[in-house]
């Protein structure tokens, strides 16, 4: 994280960042950068429920903000979006960087609060940020410079890789695979290791099995250089166990594919819906 890390120690550490609403996003992202490197004394949280968590972290709750911070990052429900923003209002002023990680809640929306002049980045991570293996897409509004762009993917990559996106028209698929895909994952895991207990095996085996299998999967699909595909036919022998599985799982009706592409359409088409209020 060599470049993250020059970036937050610089402008970001001495000007200070702001992280509007600590909740479970806000907090992956929050031990993420502090596990980096980021001092707890440049950090201003405001959030009117502080965990525990937050409070033994030492950074500034709830007390007056830097007059010019260099990053504001919200992190509320889009829900809460109409009560928590208009208390930055007086930030908008074309200094300090505004990056929304808010499902469905588009550029115009922050635009509308803050003033056209303010640099804005849409951003979409999700909760491995907390271990450092999250993914963020990120675009900026017309007011971002590249400067101001290279400093949000620099704080985000600290706490997994960043990907630039063409059009904000993307984001509601990035939200459907990436932002909630986690939760995907870990239903997967859920329900291996209780079809494992339907086969007999005690209930922390199977555990122990399916935690570690999806997690060894994920590491193998990314370091090696087959596709996911190629890793798959690896595992796949002729007429053997897995075939077994994978006739149920690819089956056309009911199977994998036909599942997850309704799941990501329709996390997809809700975060149309929210961007609509
Ligand atoms: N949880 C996830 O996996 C992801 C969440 N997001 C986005 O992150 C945002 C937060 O989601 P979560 O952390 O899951 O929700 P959450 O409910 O865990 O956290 C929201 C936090 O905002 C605080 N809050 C409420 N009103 C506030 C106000 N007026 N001022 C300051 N703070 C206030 C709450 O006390 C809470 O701690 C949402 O916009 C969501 O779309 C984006 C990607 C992934
Ligand atoms: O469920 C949600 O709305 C948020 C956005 C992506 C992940 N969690």
């Amino acid at each position: 994280m060599a470049k993250g890390e020059r970036m937050i120690t610089s402008d970001i550490e001495t000007r200070g960042l702001v992280l509007l609403g600590c909740g479970k996003m806000g907090s992956a992202m929050l031990a993420g950068w502090l596990k980096g490197g980021l001092p707890a004394s440049s950090v201003w949280v405001l959030d009117p429920n502080p965990s525990d968590w937050l409070q033994a972290t030492g950074v500034h709750i709830n007390v007056d903000l830097p007059a010019m911070p260099a990053l504001v990052l919200v992190a509320v429900k889009p829900q809460m979006m109409g009560d928590a923003l208009p208390k930055l209002q007086a930030l908008g002023n074309g200094e300090t960087l505004f990056v929304s990680v808010a499902a469905g809640t588009s550029i115009t929306s922050f635009e509308e609060t803050l003033g056209a002049q303010t640099p804005i980045v849409r951003a979409m991570p999700n909760t491995p940020a907390a271990i450092g293996q999250g993914i963020t897409a990120i675009i900026g509004n017309d007011h971002a410079s590249a400067a101001n762009l290279d400093m949000a993917e620099a704080l985000l990559a600290a706490i997994g890789q960043t990907v630039r996106l063409d059009s904000e028209a993307q984001m509601d698929a990035v939200t459907g695979v990436s932002g909630s895909g986690p939760a995907y994952v870990f239903h997967l895991i859920e329900t291996l290791a209780a079809a494992g207990e339907a086969q007999g095996l005690p209930a922390d085996l199977a555990m122990q099995l399916a935690k570690a299998t999806v997690a060894g999967a994920g590491a193998l699909a990314q370091a090696a250089e087959e596709t996911p595909s190629q890793l798959r036919v690896n595992v796949t022998s002729p007429n053997g166990t897995t075939q077994a599985a994978l006739e149920v799982l690819m089956n056309e009706e009911s199977g994998f594919p036909d599942l997850l592409t309704h799941a990501v359409a329709a996390a997809t088409q809700r975060s149309k819906e929210l961007s609509r209020g």
